[in-house]
């Protein structure tokens, strides 16, 4: 996508960067609200456990970057949320308040694997000097993030076991959905999406 290739150049406009800071900022919060949520609703206390790492670490590791580059770019605090925040993030919370745990669980995976996917892919890119978005970069490509990436998978994976065929389409089925949904927050950051009306 543009803005990923524009991201690994280091050339990306930096208004649609402070777009995207500002509306991910919201969407953080309300994805360590959905991933808090499976963890009260989790089935085994493992599970529980990880997901409330995992809420903490959207909180608090996720939020330490995107408050360095509030400060760093002058960033205001975003009141509007963008349609394709909305929707995304008005997804991730009903399906994890309404939907069987296993299939928020499964809604929830890409918001962890499509990050470290595109990390890994700018990290094989030739890396460009004083590249102004380098700690986003990081974040995503580390080591870190790749072994909480890993524990996700793995419980989605130990969760669909416990499922019947039908119940695993639908984990399948809100994979996919929210693998589309994180496309278009890229795409909305691009085009700096707005209500049109
Ligand atoms: C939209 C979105 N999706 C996923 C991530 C990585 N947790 C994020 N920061 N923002």
């Amino acid at each position: 996508m543009p803005f990923i290739e524009e991201l690994i150049n280091g050339t990306l406009d930096q208004e649609k960067f402070k777009f995207y800071i500002a509306q991910d900022s919201l969407y953080l919060a309300d994805f360590g609200r959905a991933l808090s949520l499976v963890a009260a609703r989790a089935h085994t206390t493992d599970h529980a456990l990880e997901f409330m790492r995992f809420a903490e670490g959207a909180i608090v590791v996720e939020h330490a970057l995107h408050a360095g580059y509030f400060q760093q770019l002058g960033i205001q605090k975003s009141t509007t949320i963008s349609p394709a925040c909305q929707h995304y993030t008005r997804y991730l919370l009903s399906t994890a308040a309404l939907d069987q745990v296993e299939v928020a669980m499964a809604g929830l995976l890409p918001c962890f694997w499509i990050y470290k996917e595109v990390g890994d892919y700018i990290y094989k890119q030739p890396q460009k000097e004083n590249n102004p978005y380098q700690e986003w970069i990081n974040t995503y490509a580390g080591e870190e993030f790749a072994g909480i990436v890993k524990r996700a998978i793995n419980i989605c994976d130990e969760a669909a076991t416990k499922c019947t065929p039908a119940q695993q389409q639908e984990m399948t089925d809100a994979f996919v959905t929210a693998c589309k949904l994180e496309w278009m927050f890229w795409d909305s950051a691009w085009r700096m999406e707005k209500w049109p009306v």
